[in-house]
């Protein structure tokens, strides 16, 4: 193993996870859902603390991992999340009930992302994350800078797309709907980003206030 893969492998083990996110991981696994891996849950968890994000709005809840890493240190913190899937969503309902998580802190939306977004209160998020289809992302980017607030944060797990990003034999649409987010906003004044190795790939982009 190189020291690459082993700094890699060392930063993936070492997040604490709370039950309630072990057994939904077990879960999402049981149904097929790919969830956000540790390191990039503790990325969640650190960007919603950091930011000190209250309306979080989430794209993709599968059965709720990375919605309860971004709701894990703010008791006060709101998560709207939007899930194409009605049986990952009644999953995630259970999950989050379990973790006790106040129902009035939570509005999960069943629905398609592209349909639900442009309905959604303009700049009124302090972070947003997009972890559903890769191959839809640029149109759920475009969405998530009319919601988030300026100053706020969007997150795209799995930035690397399963390592293919940095492969340049590999062309597959979600790949390459990656390539062109990080191609867009690498040099916009508009959006500072911050591309980490963690998991699949962590893009953090803050939207600039002004
Ligand atoms: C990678 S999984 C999300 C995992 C979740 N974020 C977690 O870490 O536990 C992607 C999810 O997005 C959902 N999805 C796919 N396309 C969607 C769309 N257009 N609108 C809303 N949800 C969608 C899938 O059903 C799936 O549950």
């Amino acid at each position: 193993m190189s020291k690459l893969e082993r700094n890699w492998q060392y930063a993936e083990q070492y997040p604490g996870e709370t039950e309630a996110q072990m057994r939904a991981r077990r879960l999402s696994l049981e149904l097929g859902i790919e969830p956000v891996s540790r390191s990039t849950a503790a990325h969640l968890s650190g960007v919603a603390a950091l930011s000190r994000a209250r309306a979080i709005c989430e794209i993709g809840t599968g059965v709720g991992v990375s919605g309860l890493s971004l709701l894990r240190y703010d008791n006060e913190a709101t998560l709207t999340s939007i899930e194409i899937e009605p049986e990952h969503l009644r999953e995630a309902r259970t999950v989050f009930a379990d973790a006790g998580i106040q129902s009035s802190r939570l509005r999960l939306i069943e629905g398609d992302a592209l349909h639900v977004m442009p309905r959604l209160n303009l700049a009124a998020y302090d972070l947003v994350v997009l972890d559903a289809n890769p191959t839809e992302l640029l149109d759920y980017f475009e969405h998530a800078l009319t919601i988030v607030r300026p100053g706020g944060c969007v997150v795209v797990p799995g930035a690397f797309s399963h390592g293919r990003v940095p492969d340049p034999a590999a062309r597959d649409e979600a790949t390459q709907a990656l390539r062109d987010l990080l191609a867009l906003v690498a040099d916009s004044p508009a959006i500072a980003s911050m591309l980490s190795p963690a998991g699949d790939g962590v893009l953090t982009l803050v939207r600039q206030a002004g």
